[in-house]
């Protein structure tokens, strides 16, 4: 592995090039940064230098500050190990500095990185490489000049929308709007920068500063305009949290009082924000992501992914339909079986609709999606499946048809295909209890719509070979899904943990409380839409389908109720008939249905679970904690047993399957903000209450009494005894 360094070689032509080594992204560690402040001091001493071109190793600029960092500044409070870039390095030795600097970028060049190379005095790409300051997805603004340098570049508007919505753009783009100023070949790059640089030296090219220009930033007038509705769409899509208006108000300082008094407050507020909840939940969270790829006895003993060149899916129902479309979307060809060939054409019309409505948002070309149209055949037989690497089972959840299913696939598929289940809640040991090819089945379990949520629960038996799930996690990367391994059992790790979510709320209806009131509540914390929106969304059919399986699987610990089947009783079919909880009307916002009450009313009457007839009295901190609260404790469980390999796997699944706020890191690393014993000793007082439902797990109880973190799974060595990963 090549070591951290920084580089620099000088030629024969008065250019030094000074070159980050920090695989595999060029981040930019404190010992990079001290590198370059010591190549920069040695260039200028030396008089065979004029110019310098600034450049990454191994095809890659850099990928910015180095995140872990904040990590380390998140464990430990402390703040002096960010070391001063903003002003020493970028203004004072890169930018303002006797002699010029070009920076040559390949690959990508994000947060830091790209702020250093607009610190530079011009900037040289290769066509592909990823430009942009994705520093509000971490929880910080960035924090070496960007805020004032961008919009100095690109103009504010664009400025502000790279950085609000953390969004890349390749060389190409960065090209029209000013960010680069060449675009070259890679096998170009260096010379065609060296070339650059001396020109700028010896006055055949102009000498510019970012952080002076003002061209692009507009009157004061129009800039102020501009702020006003960044701020407005700001309070829209992101009301908890303190990074995009801090964003802004740094922005409006340099427009105010000029490019370094930006910078000024830009630096102050960077610190301030490392240490904010929202950084620690959205660094977490990035690693938490990355931690996914690694699976013990998998991903470490030199095993190669094989390719999977064709993928039969099973079903072209809504999911069958949508995991289709998400493999025809990157490349991979598919042949979709159904029954009949009416089911069929409503399948492959499901699928054309799920891409034309990409088209439609802009996120895919009309080219695209012919391309994508011509990888994907229908069948109404196996004849074909002789042919596939792999098949993703997605019929309705019934054991007999599944089994009988991948009893035929045993016979109709080549002996390496990978046999995959889309199953959300049978036991994959019963689905292929009828072959001989347990080592090669295995659960793909995608999150509805298939092709737009990031999750995929790869689920594992005691058998599934290392091999397969190494091929499942590939392709699962190759569609742009967020694979995390988990063990096998009823709703593996991301439906088992949230069934008290889902029951909670209920049962807190049936104790008394506002249904609309504890939407509002959820959806203030952050959840995309409280958990009766949901239900209406996700259609009744699916609460009525696993309320038995949840109940057996987890006996003593559910609240079951008639709510829904008296809602369907009464003509309510959620958002598929307009009528549910609330009321949906094309193009407008669902309305609270007031009628719903009568409903609500007599289920409360059948439960009859009030404590002494009456409705409880809580205020909305409880009414979240009861809700979130049983979350964690069965969180814990799916820990305890081995479910997920990591504490964090469940974090990253909370927020990509359930849409459990990105910057609140996860449902384990939230309980840990508060804190086990809390938690525990609420739990324990509701279960007095109100019933087992709230019943404190082992797990739970013995970090609590310990003072223990959830998330520190092995303490006494319990989870890797119990654990079946
Ligand atoms: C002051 C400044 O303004 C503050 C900053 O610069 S904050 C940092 C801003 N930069 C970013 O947010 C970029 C973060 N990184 C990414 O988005 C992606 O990693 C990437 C697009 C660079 C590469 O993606 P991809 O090729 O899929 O590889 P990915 O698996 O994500 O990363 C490879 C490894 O690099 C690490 N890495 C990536 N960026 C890193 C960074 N900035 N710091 C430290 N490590 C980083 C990852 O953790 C991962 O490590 P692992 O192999 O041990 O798990």
């Amino acid at each position: 592995m090549a070591a951290v360094r920084v580089t620099m070689e000088i030629g024969s032509d008065g250019v030094a090039v000074i070159t980050i080594c920090n695989p595999p992204v060029n981040a930019l560690a404190p010992s990079i940064i001290a590198g370059l402040k010591e190549k920069y001091t040695e260039a200028m001493n030396r008089s065979d230098v004029k110019a310098i071109v600034l450049t990454g190793d191994g095809g890659k600029f850099s990928g910015g500050f180095d995140i872990n960092v904040f990590t380390e500044i998140h464990k430990t409070g402390n703040l002096s190990l960010l070391p001063d870039v903003s002003v020493e390095l970028v203004v004072n030795t890169i930018e303002d500095a006797p002699k010029p600097s070009v920076a040559a970028i390949q690959g990508l060049a994000l947060g830091g990185g790209l702020e250093i190379a607009m610190g530079c005095h011009a900037r040289v790409s290769t066509p592909e490489a990823q430009l942009g300051l994705p520093e509000l997805s971490l929880g910080v603004i960035p924090g070496f000049g960007g805020t004032q340098r961008l919009p100095r570049l690109v103009g504010l508007p664009k400025a502000l929308d790279m950085m609000l919505q953390s969004k890349s753009i390749i060389a190409k783009e960065g090209e029209k709007y000013g960010l680069i100023d060449a675009i070259v070949s890679p096998e170009d790059l260096l010379k065609i920068s060296r070339c650059w640089a001396l020109d700028i030296a010896e006055r055949r090219k102009p000498w510019i500063s970012s952080l002076r220009r003002t061209d692009r930033l507009g009157s004061l007038s129009e800039a102020h305009e501009i702020l006003k509705a960044a701020r407005q769409q700001v309070n829209r899509i992101a009301p908890n949290m303190p990074q995009h208006k801090e964003c802004l108000d740094s922005v409006e300082e340099g427009v105010n009082f000029g490019g370094y008094a930006g910078v000024l407050k830009e630096a102050k507020v960077f610190k301030e924000l490392v240490l904010s909840s929202t950084s620690r939940g959205l660094v977490h969270v990035f690693f938490a992501q990355r931690a996914t790829s690694k699976v013990h006895s998998v991903t470490d003993v030199g095993l190669r992914p094989r390719k999977i060149k064709r993928v039969a899916v099973i079903g072209g129902g809504l999911m069958g339909s949508g995991i289709a479309t998400a493999l025809i979307l990157s490349n991979t060809p598919v042949i979709l079986k159904e029954i009949d060939s009416n089911l069929l054409q409503k399948g492959l019309k499901m699928i054309r609709a799920n891409l034309e409505g990409l088209v439609k948002k802009g996120s895919l070309t009309q080219d695209k999606m012919n391309k994508a149209l011509s990888l994907l055949k229908g069948v109404l037989d196996y004849s074909e499946f002789k042919h596939v690497d792999m098949v993703i089972e997605a019929v309705i959840e019934k054991v007999s048809l599944k089994q009988s299913i991948f009893a035929d696939l045993e016979k109709a598929c080549p002996p390496h295909c990978i046999l995959a289940s889309n199953t959300s809640t049978i036991d994959l040991n019963i689905v292929g209890e009828k072959t001989r090819s347990q080592d090669r089945i295995i659960g793909a379990h995608f999150f509805s719509p298939a092709h737009v949520m990031p999750l995929l629960e790869i689920v594992r038996t005691d058998k599934t070979s290392p091999q397969v799930m190494l091929d499942l996690m590939t392709i699962g990367k190759a569609i742009r899904k967020v694979p995390v391994v988990v063990g096998n059992c009823t709703g593996f790790a991301v439906n088992r943990t949230f069934f008290p979510y889902t029951q909670g709320a209920q049962l807190l209806v049936h104790l008394g409380v506002d249904v609309f009131r504890i939407d509002r509540v959820i959806s203030s914390f952050g959840m995309p839409m409280g958990p009766f929106q949901l239900q209406d969304v996700a259609g009744y059919g699916v609460a009525l389908a696993v309320k038995d399986i949840y109940d057996s699987a987890f006996r003593g610990r559910t609240f079951q109720s008639q709510l829904v089947e008296l809602m369907v009783k009464s003509g309510r079919n959620g958002k598929n008939n307009g009528k549910g909880y609330y009321i949906y009307e094309k193009g407008q916002k669902p309305k609270p249905d007031p009628s719903v009450q009568a409903i609500i009313e007599e289920s409360r009457r059948l439960a009859n679970v009030m404590p002494g007839g009456k409705p409880i009295t809580i205020n909305d901190q409880e009414v979240l904690e009861m809700i979130f609260f049983p979350v964690v404790n069965e969180a814990c469980r799916v820990t305890d047993e081995g479910v997920v390999i990591r504490a964090s796997d469940l974090d990253i699944s909370s927020v990509l399957g359930m849409g459990f706020p990105r910057y609140r890191g996860g449902i384990i690393f939230w309980a840990d903000t508060i804190g086990s014993g809390y938690i525990y000793a609420k739990l324990n007082k509701w279960a007095n209450s109100y019933g087992n439902f709230f019943k404190p797990s082992a797990y739970l109880e013995e970090r609590a009494t310990k003072g223990l973190p959830l998330s520190m799974v092995n303490v006494s060595g319990s989870q890797q005894s119990r654990s079946r990963m």
